[in-house]
This record gives structure tokens, sequence and C-alpha cells, in this order.
């Protein structure tokens, strides 16, 4: 929300500011534009005047003539010229107000991101940012300059007479009544439609992101029918909110205009008690009609004004939030041991607590296995190690010092983070290795591949190195994926590696690969790994037991199964000694 409540216009201005010298521009071009609109009306009502005097000569009407074609001629030029002006003003303001959230994007803890769908993301991102060209464009300059320029003809109209003048206008007040009538609610209104809008593109997301899982599962209808749903209660509250709001509208279209309603009766019965002439009656007719049609173009652009609004309520909700504190400076280091000291984490606030008051210690140059039962709270160790997140109570340090001390940049410099989930980007293989090191040479990119045992089946595929993964690395296999990552992790050479679960889905001869490319990965480095397979961390100098938030034990394999019960059960369920009973 904005806390400060200013006019959406005013908001509008503060995110254009790179631009201002241009928009300006724009918006003084547009009402010379208008108001040369305004200048064969006024050459009309003076050719009329001269043809009832008897007057109107060819030589008398001819300047009057080319004057109005220079006002034609005029305002199509000054519009036209605003219009482009303000354009390239408004792709320049869009472009940088999608830099500057993505950039805040990467600034935001995971629970913010989290915490909202894809959907909302795309949402605001793409489309909702997109929908503010009309008001950039179009908006500024075309509704500031249909609301002054009129009120320069109106400063005309006072000067032949002031009664006329406001007779003139007064059609205007009716109509906005029943304007207002019709835009009750409006800005309630549009939240709603923004809601359902939103509700409607988190479906299709959901719909495409699942939609393996809906084929494997043959739940084509039954999923399908949610974005249904979703659909129609979006056109459904279109349909309502428009129906309620059609009479109103209708009435302000036709009464606004009809200036002549006021003018005409008002202007003979002046004109035949003689307090006004016939030419100052002509024209104040020929003006007057000049005057609603600008103003009605301006009063279109107040339903694109409050949709604004709502846009930038959503845009400052993303460059308002609450980044992590952590200094921008780099901090000396004293190696990598890792400190957690009585840690509590929940990923809501207000939540039950994930975490309840860990500590741990990991050395410097260590292989350390975290272990224990799903859901016990291995990978939000972790993640908060990796400062995706940051702590509820207690401290964790790298180095010998607290992590929020740490610039962000400077802890990922620090941690090679080889997740379950190996994201591949949507461009070649060698771009996603890479992506660990961002100068690094074809040949280092090649030769870390080659460690990582991925650089056989790349040269199989039809353009080796550069050919491109497909969104979400969907065009290679499981196995595959996770050795590009674990080269990314490698060319990366961070001092601390974290594996979560990183053998979980891998069929035997792969493993034996990945085994051998994780082994080049870790040497020398600090090992954090998380595993479900017991047998991958025998040889673990620390192994830490996690249960329910808790490290419920600590030592090596040999130390444990005499210690704890649960690593014993863990230990004959996955050697299969105990009837083949699950922990
Ligand atoms: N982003 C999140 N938001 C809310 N709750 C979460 C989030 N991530 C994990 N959790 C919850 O935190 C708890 C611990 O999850 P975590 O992934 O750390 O466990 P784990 O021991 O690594 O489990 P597994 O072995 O199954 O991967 C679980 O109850 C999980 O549902």
């Amino acid at each position: 929300m904005n806390p400060k409540k200013e006019s959406p216009l005013k908001r509008i201005w503060g995110l254009a500011k790179s631009e201002h010298k241009r928009l300006k521009l724009s918006i003084l071009l547009a009402i010379l534009g208008v108001a040369s609109g305004f200048i064969p009306y006024f050459c009309a009502g003076k050719i009329i005047i001269m043809l009832l005097n008897g007057t109107a000569e060819r030589n008398n009407c001819i300047p009057w003539l080319v004057l109005a074609l220079a006002g034609s001629i005029g305002k199509v030029l000054l519009v036209t010229y605003s219009t482009s002006q303000s354009h390239i003003a408004t792709y320049a303001v869009l472009a940088e107000v999608r830099n500057k959230c993505v950039h805040k994007l990467t600034n935001l803890s995971m629970g913010t991101l989290q915490n909202q769908s894809l959907g909302r993301w795309k949402g605001i991102l793409v489309d909702q940012i997109e929908s503010m060209e009309t008001t950039l464009a179009h908006l500024l300059p075309e509704m500031t300059s249909n609301l002054l320029a009129p009120l320069l003809l109106l400063a005309v109209l006072f000067t032949i007479d002031w009664k006329m003048a406001l007779i003139s206008v007064a059609t205007l007040p009716v109509g906005m009544i029943f304007m207002m009538a019709a835009m009750k609610n409006y800005p309630q209104k549009y939240q709603e439609s923004v809601q359902t809008g939103k509700k409607m593109n988190d479906a299709i997301v959901e719909y495409v992101n699942g939609i393996e899982v809906i084929k494997a599962f043959n739940q084509g209808k039954e999923a399908y029918a949610g974005y249904v749903e979703a659909v129609n209660a979006n056109a459904g509250f279109y349909y309502k909110w428009m129906k309620s709001a059609q009479f109103g509208m209708a009435c302000y279209r036709n009464f606004s205009p009809a200036v002549l309603l006021g003018v005409l009766p008002a202007g003979m019965g002046f004109y035949l008690n003689g307090s006004l002439s016939s030419s100052q009656f002509i024209m104040v007719m020929i003006l007057s009609m000049g005057i609603v049609g600008p103003i009605i173009a301006a009063s279109n652009f107040v339903d694109s004004l409050a949709q604004t609004g709502t846009i930038i309520e959503s845009i400052e909700t993303i460059l308002d939030a609450g980044e992590q504190h952590h200094p921008k400076e780099y901090v000396k280091l004293s190696g990598t041991d890792i400190e957690m000291e009585h840690v509590s984490f929940a990923y809501e606030e207000g939540k039950e607590s994930i975490l309840r008051d860990v500590s741990l210690t990991i050395r410097q140059g260590t292989v350390n296995a975290l272990v224990g039962p799903s859901g016990g709270g291995k990978s939000t160790i972790t993640k908060l190690i990796a400062g995706f997140w940051d702590t509820d109570q207690g401290m964790i340090r790298i180095g010998k010092k607290d992590i929020r001390q740490i610039p962000l940049a400077q802890i990922s410099e620090q941690i090679a983070y080889v997740s379950q989930d190996n994201f591949l980007f949507d461009d070649t293989i060698r771009e996603n290795i890479r992506m660990g090191k961002e100068n690094a040479t074809d040949k280092e990119v090649e030769e870390v591949a080659k460690k990582a045992g991925c650089d056989g089946f790349i040269r199989k595929l039809e353009h080796g190195y550069d050919t491109t993964t497909g969104g979400g690395g969907a065009h290679l296999s499981g196995g595959e994926r996770q050795r590009i990552a674990i080269a990314r992790a490698m060319l990366k050479d961070a001092p601390i590696v974290i594996l979560d679960e990183a053998t979980a889905y891998i069929d035997p001869e792969n493993e034996a690969i990945i085994q051998k490319a994780i082994s080049r990965l870790v040497q020398g480095k600090t090992l954090i790994m998380i595993a479900h397979r017991l047998s991958t961390v025998i040889g673990a100098g620390q192994i830490l037991l996690v249960d329910q938030g808790k490290i419920s034990g600590t030592g090596t394999h040999d130390e444990l199964l005499k210690q704890s019960a649960l690593y014993r059960n863990m230990w004959n369920a996955h050697i299969g000694a105990k009837d083949g009973e699950q922990v």
C-alpha cells in the first residue's frame, strides 16, 4: 500500500522523473495543439458574421480561410510531435521501472518472493507495467491539454459576454453528476477487478506449470475447470459492473456535449432584449461547441487515471518491499567456519517455528552431512546459511562474522549451492555453466564440464555447447541437468559447497558419474550435504541429525549409531535389515 496517499498523477510523475523534460515538452506541444484546433472555429465565426453583415468578399475572407487552414495543420503537427515525444519518454520510463523492479527482486528475501504467486509477479512486471503506456504516453499530454486549452477558450468567451460564457459550460456539471453516480465506488470496483484478473492469471500459470502432472494423472477436465471458473468469474464481474454503470455513463456522454441546450435559448433571450449583438451570439454559439469536446476527451482518461493509481500501488509494493538488511561494503572474513548459535526460524511471521534453538559448528575444509526425517528442517538450515532468509532469533557466522554484517553478494561468492531443483535458464548450455563465473572463457567452461562428467553428452547434442536447454532445462534429463548444475558450481569455485539432495533422483549409472563429479567439486572445500541415503554420508567427518527443527545428534556415523536410536532406525531402514520399515 502507498502510505503517502499521493494522487495517481503525482505518483506517475514521480516514477517518470528521468523523463520530466521530454514529458513537459510533450504537454506544452499538446496544449498548443488543442489551442490551435480552436482557430478554425474562431475563423468560421468571423466568416459567418461577415456573411450576415453582407461584408463577405473574397479579400476579406481569404485571410480567415488561410488562418483556419493554418490552425488545422498546426494542430496535426503539434499533436503528432507531442505524441512522439511522449512515447519516447514513456518507453524509457517503462524500461526504467521494469529494471528497478527486477533489480529489487534480487534484493528481496526468498520469503517475500515466494509468498506471492508466479502469476502475480508476472502480472505486475509484464502486464501492469505495460498498461501504464496509455497513461504516460496519452494521459499526461492529452488530459492536461484537453483540460487547459478549453480554459483559454472560456477566457475568450468571457471577453465576449460573461453570462453566455457561463451558460456555455452549464451542461457540464449536469453531465458530471451522472458520471459521478456511474463511477461510484470506482476505486473499490477496480481493486476487485484486479483481484479477479489476478485469480485468472494465477489459474492459468498454475495450469501451465502443472501440465505434466495433469496429463500424467489424466486430470485435464478437473484442472481446466479451475481455470474456466476463474475466467467466468472475471467476465461475470465486468458484466455486472458495466451494467450498473451504463445508464449514468450514457447520460453523461449525451448531456455534457449538448451545450446548445443552454446557449440557444439564453442567447436568443439576450439578443431579443438587446443585451447581446447578433455577431456576439454567433461567435458564442460556435466557440461554445469547441469547448466541450476536449473536456469530454479529458474526462475519458479518469478511468485510466484510477487504474494507474492501482497499478502504481502494485509497483510500489515491489519497490517499497523490505529488503534483507545487509551492508554493501565487503568485509574481511577469517576462514570459512560456519557457526549457528541458538537459531530459531519461522517462514512466516507468527507461524510455528521450523527451526528451534539450533546450534552447530562446521569447520573449514570438512565434510558435513545433514540427515534426518523428511520435513525436519535440513534444507531450511542450508538456506539460512546461504543467506536466502534472515533468522528470527540467534546468530549465524561465516568466517567469524555475523552473516547480517556480510553483503549478500559476498555470501553468494562464498557458497556454491546445488539444490534439488537444478534450474537451468532458457539459454545455451555454455551460458548456463558460465553463470558460475561471469568472465569464464569458453575453454574454462569446457574444462569444468569435463570434470563434471558432462562434456561427453554435451558434444553429442546437435549444437554441442551452444544447444539451448529449453525453459527450466526441460530438454535435458534429470541427471544431465544435475551434472550441468555441478559444472556451474565447480566453475564458481566457492570455498563452501552446499549439496541439497544432489544425488536424489539419479539412476545407478548416472550416480557413479555424479559422485565422481561431486568429489571433484568438493575437493578442499567446506562441504555441507543433505542426503536421505545414509550410505552416501558414512564417510562424513560430522553428521548432524536434524529432527523436528532441532539437532538431535552430532557425530560420525559410528558415534551416531551408538548414541542415537533415531539414527540407528534410519540406518537399519536404509540397509533393509529391519523389516523394510521406513522412518
Ligand atoms: N518456503 C517455505 N514456506 C513455508 N514453509 C516451508 C517453506 N519451505 C519449507 N517449509 C516447511 O518447513 C519444514 C522443513 O522443511 P525443510 O525443507 O527444511 O525440511 P527437510 O528436512 O529438508 O525435508 P526433506 O528432507 O523432505 O527435503 C517443512 O514442514 C516444510 O513444509
